[in-house]
């Protein structure tokens, strides 16, 4: 589909100004509109192949006027920008069915990028009316999901375009990172809000139980069943039902779900008659399904079933852009929820927040934070609220020793002029070794055969270093 004339409206005038400029100089028919109103004149005189709204704007917002604009013209394609990357705008947007969404400061880059994307698609315009048609007002979140680094962004772009539909989804990352969270999220900006959401932990539970759990029994169905259980299937009917470590589920319950999700009915243990059940599929795992499908421990149709969208959530160390806002979010939320009197952080307790690798996810920074917010007399917690931190990255894997130092040089590094970094490598090792040998001396008490061994080099060597490196050796008792 050719793009050929476009319609810019922004209150902001050096942002017209910029995208106009640079859309003009690409051969493009640009339309600038200051405020909502002018857009809605320009665009029911106009045909446009493209919108680009700014949310907030005196008047009609970006929002209202991408519904009124869907309604006039389906086939414009319409991307909203905000100068507020949260999760909420993008989700509502790429919800009332915008093409793309960017967030402000963008670079033409990003702008061009969606043009050549909008151009290779073929049938846009079918996708644009189905969303359309599956626009729904109703907006709430269980609980709002933070983050704005890029990754997240992505999350919530296809979160807002998946949601409305029935089709299943398959939520990867590792524990903690949020696949609860997005499925809830999902749930509530579907159409089966309002209906049951349910969640199964398939890890959690032994075998029999986890298929009373699913499926339920007659009474009688087996020893010990003296009444009749309704399963998860069924209570979620109309709904949503999570199922959580899905990787850990034994493969002939596996079989049992992909009949489910095929035939779009149950039938208890024990029981002869079929139940019609209409419920939407979200599941999770921390595992690598297409691991366990070679490995035969996952079944290969049962993957691509549920795979059909697969969303899959960063580790917090991959966006540690959304540690500062998290932290935030979940001080306020122990003041409000616990009444802890803490009211943020110190720079130096942000910074050490930032630096640790998080293995348990955004789990383990609630956790810390909630933990620290109760037990601090501080208004502004320190590293020492934050000790057990501090000890644990010291104790902890290589993984998180490199990562602790990539941030330090990273930060070291970026803060210098190009002019500066000569000799950088010999400067970098030098600060090394020199703390190393340091710590490892006063842990022998200047034993230096004892510390050549621990660090595995030469005692000559060792002996050399410590004149270069100009080490101090203190002997003690
Ligand atoms: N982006 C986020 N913003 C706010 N809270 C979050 C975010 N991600 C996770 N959390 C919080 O972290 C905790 C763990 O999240 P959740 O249970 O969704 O993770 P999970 O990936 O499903 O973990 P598991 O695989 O161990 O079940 C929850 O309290 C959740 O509310």
């Amino acid at each position: 589909m050719a793009i050929e004339r476009i319609l810019i409206a922004d209150d902001e005038e050096s942002i017209r100004w910029v995208l106009s400029k640079a859309l003009s100089k690409k051969g493009y028919k640009v339309d600038l509109a200051s405020d909502g109103s002018e857009a809605l004149e320009l665009f029911s005189h106009n045909t446009y192949d493209l919108a680009i709204l700014d949310i907030k704007m005196p008047g009609i917002s970006g929002l209202d006027l991408l519904i009124r604009f869907q309604e006039q013209a389906p086939r414009t394609l319409i991307v909203i920008m905000t100068a507020e990357s949260s999760m909420k705008n993008a989700v509502e947007a790429m919800k009332r069915g915008a093409y793309d969404y960017i967030t402000k400061p963008f670079d033409l880059d990003a702008i061009d990028a969606i043009l050549v994307k909008a151009a290779k698609a073929s049938d846009v315009s079918g996708e644009v009316s189905r969303l359309k048609d599956q626009l729904k007002e109703q907006y709430h979140l269980d609980r709002t999901i933070i983050g704005q680094s890029k990754p997240m962004q992505e999350v919530y772009k296809i979160l807002g375009k998946v949601a409305p539909s029935d089709v299943t989804i398959l939520i990867t990352g590792e524990s903690g990172t949020g696949k609860e969270l997005v499925a809830r999220a999902i749930h509530y900006n579907s159409p089966r809000l309002g209906k049951p959401f349910l969640a199964l932990n398939c890890a959690a539970i032994p075998r029999e139980l986890l298929e009373s759990e699913l499926f339920g029994f007659e009474k009688g169905a087996f020893t010990g069943a003296s009444e009749r259980k309704i399963g998860k299937f069924e209570q979620a009917n109309g709904g949503t039902l999570f199922l959580d470590e899905i990787g850990d589920m034994p493969l002939d319950l596996q079989a049992k779900l992909l009949r489910v999700l095929q035939e779009k009915e149950i039938t208890r243990t024990g029981g002869s008659s079929t139940i019609a059940i209409d419920v939407r599929i979200v599941a999770a795992t921390n595992q690598n399904l297409k691991d366990k499908v070679r490995a035969r421990e996952f079944r290969e149709d049962l993957f691509y079933r549920l795979n059909v969208v697969p969303i899959a959530l960063p580790p917090l160390r991959e966006r540690r852009d959304d540690i500062p806002l998290l932290v935030d979010y979940f001080v306020e939320n122990a003041r409000e929820k616990i009444g802890t009197s803490a009211m943020g952080c110190t720079a130096e307790a942000q910074q050490l927040l930032s630096a640790y690798n998080w293995p348990g996810n955004v789990r383990e920074l609630e956790n810390t934070i909630q933990r620290a917010a109760l037990l601090s007399p501080n208004p502004l917690l320190t590293p020492d609220d934050f000790a057990a931190l501090s000890e644990a990255s010291g104790e902890s894997t290589d993984c998180s020793l490199e990562m602790l130092i990539t941030n330090k040089l990273r930060n070291a590094i970026g803060k210098m002029e190009v002019q500066e970094l000569n000799n950088l490598y010999e400067m970098v090792l030098h600060q090394m070794e020199r703390p190393l040998i340091r710590i490892v001396l006063e842990k022998t008490r200047g034993n230096q055969v004892k510390t050549a061994e621990i660090l595995g080099i030469n005692r000559n060597t060792l002996r050399k270093k410590i004149q270069t490196l100009g080490i101090e050796i203190t002997k003690e008792g």
